[in-house]
C-alpha cells in the first residue's frame, strides 16, 4: 500500500461531515496542510507529534487555532480522523478506539467524531474566532494529557425521553450475534445496553459505518439472518483476517477511507463530493470486478447505481491500452440524463477519461448509426410515442377496424415485432410472446400482421418513423457489421494472416464499435436497443455492464436479456443501501409498490429486500383536500413555508410531481400566483435560469432527479391509475396489470426523488394505489376524504406514523 519514502494521507469517512462544517478559513488552511504533510510530515511548522498515551494517534498544526488528528496506519500511511480546536485536542479521547474488524477485515477507527449535538454546534462560517495576528502569541502545544473531563451526570429521571425507558433495544440479541454481524468489538457491550432511539442515534453517529448499518437495520425490525445475508455477507473479508495487520486492513475495500490519496482535497474543494471519494465496499467491488461477460447491478432508488456506473467507466478507461478512440460507450434512456452523466463523469474523472467515452442516449446512438450507414430512413422524421398512438387510432378508425384496440396493436408491434426484429409474416408466426397476456391464434396473427404492414406503409408515406423502428434499423446495421467481423476473424483463423480483416470495400480494418458498454437506467431500454448494444461490442470480458431497477420502469419496455444474447446469469448483484432518501421516506415509498411482482430483465423476479437507509428525517405526510383548488392552496402554503424557513437564506430544492400536464399547469399557475417562483420540467430539465425555482412536472419527468422536498399531487381516484384503464380490466387483464404496475412505478420513482421530506396529496377520493391505511387514517384525522360536506380543516393531513415501516421495528 505504501510506497517507500512517500507519505499518504486519507480521510476517514466519519470525519468527512465534521470537516465539511469547518469555517471556510480552516478548510483553506487544511487544504494547504494536506500538501505540506504529504511532502514532509515532520517539517517543523507542522508541529507533528504523537498524542500522549495514544500510540497511533498524532496531532499536527493546521493553523493557529486548529489541529489535525492523524492515525498512523504504518510506514508512511496516515488517516485524517478529525480536526479539532487546539485546546480540545484531548477532549473525550478515552472513547477513542481502533481495531481490525474480525468479520469484515476493515480498519475501524471510532469514538473520535464528536457527538451529534457537538457536531451540530460546530462553528459556522463567519463566527470563527479570528486567528491571532502574530504567530508567536500562540500558546504552547498541549504536552500532557489533561484530566479526563468527568462524564456528565445522568439527566434527572423526569427529563429523560420516555423512549429511553424499558428494556434495552437489542435485548433479543446476544453479544455473540452482534459480533457475527460485524458490530465493532469495542461497541458490542454498549450496543447491548442501549435504550431508546436518541441513545441509539448517539451511539451510531460516531460508530464505524458497518456497525451503524447493522444496528439501524436491527432497530428497523430486520431479523438476524436477514441482516447477516444482506448487510454483513457482502462485506465479509474474503480471506483470514489478521487483527494486527493494519496495512492489509487499509487495503481492503471494507475500510471506509477515501479511496485515493487526493480524496481529501476533493472533499475540501467540493462539499458534494462524497460519492466521488467514499464508495461503499459493495459499490467498490462492483466497480473493480472483472466479469467474464455481461453483468447487471440492480438496487432500489438512491443506492448509487449511477455512481457505480460512473466509477466503473473511469476504471475501464484507466485500464484501456493507450489510444484516442472512444472505446467505452456510456448510455442511458433520456437525453437529459446522458447530459448529466457527462457532467458527472468529467467531475469524477477529468477530461482525459471523458475523451475515451462516448456518452449518448440510446435513441441518439441509433439515429447516428442509421445515418452513418446511409440508411437514414431517406429523410424520414422520428415521431414521439404519443404521435404513434394517434396514428394507430387514426388508421383503425379509417378502416372501421374493431377487433383490436390501438393500444394492443401498438404494443404487439413494439414489443414483439419491432422488438424482436421480425421482418416476415412467417417469422411472426413463430415469434415468442412471453409476458404479452392475451393468447392469439394463427389466424389472428395473420390479421395482426396485415394491419402492421398497413401501418408501417402509412408511416412511410407520411415520411415518419418511430424511435423503435430506428433502433431496429440500427440494430440490423450493427448486427451485419458484427457478423462480418466474426466471419473475417473466422477466415483469418483458418487462413492465418491479418490481411483478411481488410476484406471490406473501404479496406479499413473492421472492428466492433466499442470495447466496453455501460448502461444506466437499463430497465427502460427496448429489445431493439439491447440487440443493437449487443452488436456494438465483442462478447467477452467486461463487455456489457448494466445498472437499473425494474421497480422504476416507466416506459413499456419489457425484455428478456438472455433471449437477446445478453447472458447475465451468475453475474447479477444488488445494491441495498440508499444514500438519498431517509428511512421514513423509503418505508412509505415501498408501501406505494403494493404486492406486485417485478421482473429481473431476464425471465426471473427481482425484489427490494434489504433495501434500507441510515438517514433519518420527518415522516411523510399524506393529505387529502375536498377540492383541487384547496389542494393547490395547500401546496402553495407548503412551498412558501419551506422557502421562508430555509436555514441561512439558502434556496431549498423543491419539486411537485403530478399525473398529467393539466395538473402540472394548474400547480405551476397556483404557485406563481401565490408568489412562489415555479417552472415546469421539460424533456431537458428545468428551463435555463429556473434552476432554483420550484420545479413542477409530470411523474415521468422525475426519473433520475433528486430534490430536498417533494410533493406528489393529485393522487386521486380516476387519475392514478387513469380511469380509462378500467375497460382493460376484463378485456386484457395482463395489460391492465402492467398498466397498474407502471402507475405504481411512476409514484415510486417520484417518491424516491425526495431527500429530506415527502408529501402526498389528493382531492376527493384518494387513489386506490395509495396504501389503504393512509387514506383511512387521513379520514380519521378529519381531512377531506370523508363524505362531501364534512366539516374539517381541508389542509390538515397526518403523518404516517411509520405505517409502512416493517411491523417489528423497534423504534
Ligand atoms: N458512496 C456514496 N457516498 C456518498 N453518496 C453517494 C454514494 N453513492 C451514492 N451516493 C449519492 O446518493 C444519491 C443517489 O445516487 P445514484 O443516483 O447513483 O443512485 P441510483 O441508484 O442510480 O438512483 P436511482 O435509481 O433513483 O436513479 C446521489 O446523490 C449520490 O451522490
Amino acid at each position: 500500500m505504501s510506497v517507500p519514502g512517500k507519505t499518504t494521507l486519507r480521510l476517514l469517512d466519519k470525519a468527512d461531515k465534521q470537516i465539511r462544517k469547518l469555517p471556510q478559513s480552516v478548510k483553506g488552511a487544511l487544504y494547504d496542510f494536506q500538501y505540506k504533510f504529504r511532502e514532509n510530515p515532520t517539517a517543523t511548522g507542522l508541529k507533528f507529534q504523537q498524542l500522549k498515551g495514544h500510540d497511533k494517534l498524532h496531532s499536527a498544526r493546521v493553523n493557529a487555532d486548529y489541529r489535525a488528528l492523524l492515525f498512523h496506519v504504518g510506514d508512511g500511511d496516515y488517516i485524517l480522523v478529525g480536526v479539532r480546536k487546539r485546546q480540545h485536542v484531548y477532549d473525550n479521547l478515552d472513547r477513542f478506539r481502533y481495531e481490525v474488524n474480525k468479520v469484515t477485515g476493515a480498519l475501524e477507527i471510532f469514538g473520535i467524531v464528536e457527538s451529534r449535538d457537538a457536531a451540530e454546534e460546530a462553528p459556522q462560517e463567519g463566527l470563527a474566532k479570528p486567528a491571532p495576528a502574530v504567530e508567536a502569541t500562540e500558546p504552547a502545544e498541549p504536552e500532557v494529557k489533561p484530566e479526563p473531563v468527568p462524564e456528565p451526570a445522568p439527566a434527572a429521571e423526569a427529563a429523560e425521553p420516555p423512549s429511553s425507558h424499558g428494556a434495552p433495544l437489542f435485548a433479543a440479541y446476544s453479544a455473540e450475534q452482534l459480533r457475527r454481524l460485524g458490530v465493532a468489538e469495542g461497541l458490542v457491550e454498549e450496543a447491548l445496553a442501549v435504550r431508546g432511539e436518541s441513545a441509539l442515534l448517539e451511539l451510531v453517529y460516531g460508530a464505524p459505518a458497518h456497525t451503524e448499518e447493522v444496528l439501524l437495520a436491527l432497530a428497523d425490525g430486520r431479523g438476524f439472518d436477514e441482516v447477516l445475508e444482506d448487510i454483513t455477507a457482502p462485506v465479509t473479508a474474503e480471506g483470514p483476517v489478521d487483527p494486527a495487520d493494519f496495512t492489509a486492513a487499509l487495503a481492503r475495500p471494507s475500510t471506509r477511507v477515501t479511496t485515493s490519496d487526493t480524496g481529501l482535497r476533493e472533499v475540501l474543494e467540493d462539499d458534494f463530493s462524497a460519492w466521488k471519494v467514499f464508495l461503499h465496499p459493495t459499490q467498490e467491488k462492483l466497480v473493480r470486478r472483472t466479469y467474464r461477460g455481461p453483468a447487471r447491478v440492480s438496487g432500489g432508488p438512491g443506492t448509487g447505481k449511477t455512481i457505480v456506473a460512473l466509477h466503473r467507466v473511469k476504471n475501464l478507461v484507466e485500464n484501456l491500452p493507450t489510444g484516442r478512440n472512444k472505446a467505452v460507450l456510456l448510455t442511458t434512456y433520456n437525453t437529459n440524463l446522458a447530459a448529466d452523466l457527462r457532467l458527472r463523469l468529467r467531475d469524477l474523472a477529468g477530461q482525459t477519461v471523458l475523451d475515451r467515452v462516448d456518452i449518448v442516449n440510446i435513441d441518439s446512438l441509433s439515429r447516428r448509426i442509421v445515418n452513418e450507414g446511409g440508411q437514414g430512413g431517406h429523410g424520414r422524421r422520428p415521431i414521439s410515442d404519443s404521435q404513434v398512438t394517434r396514428e394507430w387510432r387514426g388508421m383503425l378508425t379509417e378502416l372501421g377496424e374493431q377487433r383490436w384496440t390501438a393500444e394492443f396493436l401498438e404494443d404487439e408491434w413494439n414489443q414483439v415485432i419491432v422488438g424482436q426484429g421480425i421482418r416476415t409474416r412467417s417469422e411472426y408466426f413463430r415469434a415468442r410472446r412471453a409476458g404479452r397476456g392475451q393468447r392469439i391464434s394463427r389466424a389472428q396473427r395473420a390479421e395482426i400482421w396485415q394491419l402492421v404492414e398497413r401501418f408501417t406503409m402509412r408511416l412511410e408515406e407520411k415520411g415518419v418513423w418511430t424511435y423503435r423502428q430506428i433502433a431496429q434499423a440500427a440494430a440490423r446495421i450493427e448486427g451485419e457489421r458484427a457478423a462480418k467481423i466474426l466471419e473475417n476473424r473466422d477466415r483469418e483463423a483458418r487462413a492465418g494472416g491479418q490481411f483478411l480483416h481488410r476484406a471490406d470495400e473501404s479496406s479499413t480494418r473492421l472492428r466492433f464499435r466499442y470495447e466496453h458498454v455501460v448502461v444506466d437506467e437499463a430497465q427502460d431500454l427496448s429489445s431493439a436497443d439491447w440487440t443493437l448494444l449487443r452488436a456494438t461490442v465483442d462478447q467477452g470480458e467486461n463487455d456489457i455492464f448494466l445498472v437499473g431497477d425494474t421497480h422504476q420502469r416507466i416506459y413499456d419496455n419489457r425484455v428478456s436479456l438472455g433471449a437477446l444474447g445478453i447472458n447475465i446469469r451468475g453475474r447479477s448483484s444488488r445494491l441495498t443501501l440508499s444514500y438519498r432518501t431517509t428511512r421514513e421516506i423509503l418505508g412509505s415509498a415501498l408501501g406505494l409498490l403494493g404486492e406486485e411482482e417485478w421482473d429481473d430483465l431476464d425471465d426471473g423476479t427481482d425484489t427490494l429486500s434489504g433495501y434500507r437507509s441510515v438517514l433519518r428525517g420527518p415522516r411523510p405526510v399524506f393529505r387529502g383536500s375536498r377540492t383541487w383548488a384547496a389542494e393547490c392552496d395547500a401546496i402553495v402554503a407548503w412551498a412558501k413555508d419551506l422557502r421562508d424557513n430555509a436555514p441561512h437564506d439558502t434556496a431549498p430544492s423543491i419539486a411537485v410531481a403530478a399525473p398529467t400536464k393539466e395538473e402540472v399547469d394548474a400547480v405551476q399557475y397556483a404557485l406563481n400566483r401565490g408568489g412562489v417562483r415555479a417552472a415546469s420540467l421539460g424533456r431537458e430539465g428545468p428551463p435555463a435560469g429556473f434552476e432554483e425555482a420550484v420545479h413542477v412536472g409530470t411523474l415521468h419527468r422525475f426519473k433520475g432527479l433528486e430534490y430536498q422536498h417533494v410533493t406528489i399531487a393529485a393522487m386521486c381516484e380516476g387519475l392514478v391509475p387513469r380511469a380509462g384503464l378500467e375497460r382493460l380490466r376484463a378485456s386484457d387483464p395482463t395489460r391492465y396489470a402492467q398498466e397498474v404496475q407502471k402507475a405504481r412505478s411512476l409514484m415510486f420513482v417520484a417518491a424516491t426523488r425526495a431527500r429530506d421530506s415527502l408529501t402526498i396529496t389528493w382531492h376527493g377520493d384518494p387513489s386506490p394505489l395509495l396504501p389503504e391505511k393512509a387514506a383511512r387514517a387521513e379520514e380519521a384525522e378529519g381531512g377531506a376524504a370523508g363524505p362531501a360536506g364534512t366539516t374539517g380543516p381541508e389542509e390538515e393531513g397526518f403523518e404516517d406514523n411509520g405505517l409502512f415501516k416493517p411491523p417489528n421495528a423497534l423504534l
